[in-house]
């Protein structure tokens, strides 16, 4: 008997939920061989959301789909959650201030944290999607009393993808033969996406597109590609989003192999980001837990651009500190 893995979305009601719900319980997020029990949860706003979503998944007739509960309790969404993927927040709305963003999130993912500690199953892996993602899942991991750091996360697989889609195009190259980037720092326009030990059929990626590209409008338009996204779509990344949180659970739970990706981890102070800010590492997965790629080489240009976003990293926590929503 194939053994049955709870996963716990928040945001069912919404667009990346929609997108990501299907792909889960058609087992492409933890493969052919585990039964899937959903558990949803919503705010009693996008109940009716969750609802529709719960009925079209009973259409479907997944043959992995054991069973699917909507609650607005995080309390009972959490209960025995294996895999918790936390997609709703509250988006920045005209006039709304950073600090109130915060605030208006901190609300959400300090009682979900919470619940998590409280209910969740004892292996519990926590991947953080709902924005700002790194601070969410900051403010979520110190609220989870008893749950090991390490097991909280926050994409950045999104980010990772875009690079190595935009590097393929550039060299005309098939995205299967690039390795090796990583994003480093906040999933904001902050970040840096990094060709330095990248390759592109084992050649250095460096040696094939231009390197003034690389580390100029590269770095901006995969920074800025979420905006970009919503210029041309009218809305946000919906199906690369849900696409890029089912990569990281896959890649987290069933391992990497060899090859590298990107994901905002619980830093222990690697290449010099202070001790618990959950910030983007080249990582990989041997299935029981991200480890980050140590000793790669960091030039003057690369340092100056992690440490940028890593300051902004900073400052989001001690706003949230000010805040009093994390100690
Ligand atoms: N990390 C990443 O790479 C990306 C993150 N995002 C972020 O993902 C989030 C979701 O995006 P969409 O699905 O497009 O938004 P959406 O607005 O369509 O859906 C969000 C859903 O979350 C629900 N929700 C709000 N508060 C909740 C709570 N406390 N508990 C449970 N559910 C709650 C809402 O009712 C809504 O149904 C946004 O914060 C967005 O900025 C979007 C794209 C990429
Ligand atoms: O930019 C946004 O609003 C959504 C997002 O996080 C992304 O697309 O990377």
């Amino acid at each position: 008997m194939a053994q049955t893995t709870t996963i716990t979305l928040t945001g069912a009601g919404g667009q990346i939920g929609y997108a990501a719900l299907f792909r889960i319980a058609a087992g492409d997020m933890l493969g052919p061989d585990r039964l899937i029990a959903l558990r949803l949860l919503e705010i009693p706003q996008g109940m009716r959301g969750a609802e529709g979503a719960a009925m079209e998944l009973l259409d479907c007739a997944f043959p992995l789909l054991e069973s699917v509960e909507i609650s607005d309790d995080p309390n009972v969404a959490f209960d025995g959650a294996n895999i918790a993927l936390l997609i709703g927040s509250r988006p920045r709305t005209a006039g709304m201030e950073r600090g109130d963003l915060l605030a208006a999130n901190g609300a959400i993912f300090g009682p979900q944290g919470r619940a998590i500690g409280e209910h969740a199953a004892d292996d519990v892996r926590v991947a953080v999607v709902g924005n700002p993602a790194n601070t969410n899942a900051l403010i979520a991991q110190q609220h989870a009393a008893g749950v090991p750091a390490e097991r909280f996360s926050a994409l950045t697989r999104l980010d990772h993808n875009r690079a190595v889609g935009l590097l393929a195009a550039e060299a005309g190259a098939s995205v299967r033969a690039v390795d090796g980037i990583t994003i480093w720092g906040n999933h904001s326009a902050t970040q840096y996406p990094d060709l330095s030990h990248a390759t592109i059929d084992g050649r250095p990626a460096l040696e094939t597109v231009d390197a003034a590209w690389a580390r100029g409008p590269y770095i901006e338009r995969v920074a800025k590609r979420g905006a970009e996204i919503i210029e041309v779509r009218g809305g946000s990344s919906v199906a690369s989003a849900a696409n890029a949180a089912i990569e990281h659970v896959r890649d987290w739970v069933l391992g990497t192999g060899d090859r590298r990706t990107s994901a905002a981890v619980v830093s222990r102070g690697e290449y010099g980001v202070p001790e618990g800010l959950i910030s983007s590492f080249p990582v990989r997965s041997d299935g029981d837990g991200w480890r980050v790629v140590e000793g790669l080489g960091v030039d003057d240009f690369s340092r100056q651009r992690i440490d940028a976003s890593v300051a902004e990293l900073v400052a989001e926590r001690d706003a949230v500190r000010e805040l009093g929503l994390i100690p």
